[in-house]
């Protein structure tokens, strides 16, 4: 039984990796799920210039879950890209994600030009879907603007590129995101990111300073709605585009139910947070189980085969 798979035509010992934003902000973080059973991993979203982030308390975890408003603190594009090629040399045979995003559309072209131009040859992971930066909509709510982002992109970037999306709520928001989505050469969608702009309470007080305590709501809160956006872009995409399926992710039976809903990857953010880097193994060793005991060798054989009444 193996939990391998492949991604835009790279192949992975596991499909189980981080959730952008958790335990990838520097190299001793990112070192630390490299050297775990993650099959690989993607960086904190990077923007053109480093950033301090939102006001802490910023992240605070719950029983149920996580709510943050980090407002992407991150070293910089520079910094990981050089992170990223220094691993060509010490892993040559391994593949990784690069999350990115701009301030503006100016700045993501300025990224991805970068990016194209440079010798990193992994997956391109485009966070349209940044909850916490205080008056910056997230960009795949607005779908116009989505397309002709990426109709620009795709005149001059040529190397595998997927969308961290936001959560859908509406079957006609589905069938209009996916509509734009398959006019592109996308490798992938990620679904999804943090449900945006929850609040929680403690007494009579929020828990994180930034926006009055609204953030981004992640971990068992989120399970139900990355299924439903997992398993509705599968139906809606051409097979080209796969699916990563994030969100509300505790054990072998969450991740196993994503790949039942399509998706080819999973990743791990709050329980990765509460838990560190033991939480793939276990995660991993789950999941092969409940394979053993259906009797499936392959994620292949149950991806995307959920059943209905
Ligand atoms: O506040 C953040 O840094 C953040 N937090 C999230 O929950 N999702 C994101 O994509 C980002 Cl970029």
């Amino acid at each position: 039984t193996s939990t391998k798979t492949k991604i835009a035509n790279f192949e992975f010992d596991n499909c189980i990796m981080n959730a952008a934003g958790v335990l990838c902000y520097d190299k001793d973080e990112l070192a630390k799920i490299l050297n775990s059973a993650a099959g690989t991993f993607v960086t904190k979203t990077a923007t053109l210039e480093p950033r301090e982030g939102n006001p802490e308390p910023r992240y605070h975890d719950t029983r149920l879950g996580s709510i943050n408003s980090m407002g992407l603190p991150n070293l910089g594009f520079d910094y990981y890209l050089d992170y990223l090629l220094e691993l060509k040399k010490t892993h040559p045979k391994r593949t990784f994600f690069f999350s990115l995003v701009g301030m503006s559309q100016n700045d993501t072209h300025t990224l991805l030009r970068k990016v194209q131009e440079s010798n990193f040859d992994g997956i391109t992971e485009l966070n349209l879907s940044c909850p916490n930066v205080p008056g910056k909509p997230q960009i795949a709510y607005d779908l116009e603007t989505t397309e002709k982002l990426l109709t620009d992109i795709f005149s001059y970037f040529k190397k595998p590129l997927g969308i961290k999306l936001p959560p859908y709520f509406d079957l006609v928001h589905f069938d209009q995101a996916a509509a734009v989505f398959n006019k592109f050469p996308l490798s992938f969608v990620n679904c999804v990111n943090s449900i945006g702009n929850g609040i929680i309470i403690e007494d009579e007080k929020v828990v994180i300073k930034p926006k009055n305590g609204f953030g981004g709501i992640g971990g068992e809160y989120v399970k139900p709605t990355a299924l439903a956006n997992v398993h509705a872009f599968y139906q809606r995409l051409k097979p080209s585009i796969q699916i990563i399926g994030t969100g509300g992710i505790l054990s072998g039976r969450d991740a196993f139910e994503h790949i039942l809903c399509g998706a080819s990857m999973v990743q791990i953010g709050t329980t990765l947070h509460k838990e560190g880097v033991s939480a793939f193994s276990r995660i991993t060793s789950e999941l092969k189980e409940i394979m053993e005991k259906k009797g499936y060798k392959s994620i292949e054989e149950f991806k995307g085969k959920l059943k209905y009444l």
